[in-house]
């Protein structure tokens, strides 16, 4: 069985392959290390063999992460590094490093995926945009706040703007102009990132017509998912590049 994760900023996404490859056995979001380890115990008969993650955490959050699995389960870890090329794909990066190693690997899924010019959305913690043309040419993209960190910055910043999590869920049933405070900055930070979105495919247009592929991944997509119909929804875009970048041997 293998073991893949990816280390956001706010949460672990991780999912569990079987040994007939592909089919996932197990899967899940946790928000700590621990969090991780109790929910791969809760699974019947694990035995992993091999993991492979990408992390845009700190080298040592990442490095305690990594202590912590081969010791409890005794598997060799992998994680993904930073490229120039892969697959097809050219980082565009003046400094190639630098570009966050999950925005890497939705590029790499999405280019395969689409086969073409294809322009990668995702919305986590930040939201960001990536352009990668039909020669797998990444014309580099857009970073932004995220919907928790657009709602924590009001929250923080304003002394009136306070509401739970149920009420931020009921509120983005419609998109009306909000009678309630948290209607107002749900609503109103959701829509900022539709027009970031249609910001994003106005440009994608201006380079290539209708000739590219929108995909849409992280765990808001359903927030913006609406503007874009003909958006591809999915949500392990990070996953499928992962298992491009770290191969089994
Ligand atoms: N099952 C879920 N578990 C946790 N968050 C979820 C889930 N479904 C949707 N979300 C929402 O997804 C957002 C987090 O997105 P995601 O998990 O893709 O990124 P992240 O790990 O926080 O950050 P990063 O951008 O660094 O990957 C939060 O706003 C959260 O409310
Ligand atoms: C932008 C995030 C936070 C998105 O998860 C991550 O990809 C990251 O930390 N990137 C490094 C900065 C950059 O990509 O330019
Ligand atoms: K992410």
């Amino acid at each position: 069985m293998i073991l893949e994760l990816d280390c956001g900023n706010s949460f672990i996404k991780w999912r569990v392959l079987g040994a007939s490859a592909g089919i996932a056995v197990g899967e899940g979001v946790v928000d700590s290390d621990l969090a991780l380890l109790e929910s791969l115990n809760a699974i019947e008969r694990l035995s992993l063999t091999y993991c492979r993650l990408v992390s845009v955490r700190t080298t040592e959050e990442t490095g305690a992460l990594t202590s912590l699995l081969t010791s409890a389960y005794g598997i060799s870890v992998v994680c993904t590094a930073p490229s120039r090329k892969m697959s097809g794909v050219r980082n565009g990066y003046e400094e190639y490093e630098r570009l966050g190693l999950d925005r890497w690997l939705a590029m790499l899924g999405g280019f395969h995926l689409a086969s073409g010019a294809c322009l990668v959305l995702d919305f986590g913690t930040a939201v960001t945009a990536d352009f990668i043309d039909r020669d797998g040419e990444h014309l580099g993209g857009f970073i932004c706040p995220g919907m928790p960190l657009m709602r924590n910055q009001l929250r923080t910043h304003t002394r009136n703007i306070r509401y739970g999590d149920i009420a931020a869920e009921r509120a983005l049933e419609s998109f009306a102009p909000g009678r309630t405070t948290v209607e107002a900055v749900e609503r109103g930070c959701s829509l900022m990132l539709r027009g970031f979105v249609l910001t994003q495919l106005e440009m994608a247009r201006s380079y290539w017509g209708e000739d590219f592929v929108v995909f849409l991944t992280g765990g808001d997509a359903g927030l913006v998912s609406g503007v874009v119909p003909e958006a591809r929804v999915v949500p392990d875009l990070v996953f499928v590049g992962l298992a491009m970048a770290c191969p089994l041997i």
